[in-house]
């Protein structure tokens, strides 16, 4: 169940048991996966980071549709054990048919309109925003319910990604939806978009390409403490 007291969601076709549990004001680290093309690899590479994860989005921009479908299931089932909500990039229709909690779309990606139809009221639909806030106020027009900005910093996982400065995530504030600041950010950089009001950090090569990602993907946490001692 969400805040709203609604079912987390309710279209699930495949996947079996319930969905996470999503807090009205998220705040932690957003886990996107890594492109690995072997599934036990991925599972056991998010396994071990998830119970540090607040979100997990299942990006893939290696596999084909049949292995991303494949392995959204599989990370489907990871997340729900772990009773953490699985957002699938890029593709609304597959987070529809797998029961995903939620999506997360970007500029090619399709119409927001229709992916919160598709999923229903409770899910979770995250809009790419980049460095422009007026997309992101037409993104929560459309339907998202959380906004994301950057690349705050350069990013050996999306090395063109559009630049984003700290300062959009302030000005978001007034959208009254979670902010999520994505692009090359560490435990090092993170506190400076915390301080700016980024309430999730989402992280692929931070955690996945660190030398030990458990330690990594604590030390964002700690990050987290750190900024907001009392929650
Ligand atoms: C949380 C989050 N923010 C931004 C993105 C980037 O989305 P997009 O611009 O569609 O780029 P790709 O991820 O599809 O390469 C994201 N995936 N997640
Ligand atoms: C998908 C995406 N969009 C902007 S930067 C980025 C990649 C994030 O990965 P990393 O945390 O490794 O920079
Ligand atoms: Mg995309």
């Amino acid at each position: 169940m969400v805040a709203s007291g609604l079912p987390a969601f309710s279209h699930s076709a495949r996947a079996s048991s319930v969905p996470a549990t999503i807090p009205p004001r998220p705040r932690g680290l957003y886990l996107i996966t890594p492109d690995d093309t072997d599934t036990t690899r991925l599972l056991a590479r998010v396994e071990a980071v998830l119970p540090h994860a607040c979100w997990l989005q299942y990006r893939n921009k290696r596999a084909d549709a049949r292995l991303r479908e494949a392995q959204a299931i599989a990370l489907l089932a990871l997340a729900r054990a772990h009773h953490v909500p699985l957002l699938i990039n890029d593709d609304a229709t597959l987070a529809a048919r797998i029961g995903a909690d939620g999506v997360h779309l970007g500029e090619d990606d399709g119409d927001l309109a229709q992916a919160r139809a598709s999923l229903g009221p409770a899910a979770l639909v995250g809009a790419s925003c980049y460095d422009d806030i007026t997309r992101a106020r037409r993104a929560v027009d459309a339907g998202a319910n959380h906004v994301a900005f950057g690349a705050f910093h350069p990013s050996t996982t999306k090395p063109g990604a559009r630049r984003a400065d700290p300062e959009l995530l302030a000005q978001a504030a007034a959208l009254g939806v979670p902010r999520v600041a994505i692009g090359g950010i560490t435990p090092d950089n993170a506190r400076a978009l915390l301080d700016a009001g980024a309430d999730l950090i989402a992280v692929v090569g931070g955690v996945f390409d660190a030398p030990d990602p458990i330690a990594a993907a604590r030390a964002y946490r700690a990050a987290f403490e750190r900024a907001h001692p009392s929650s």
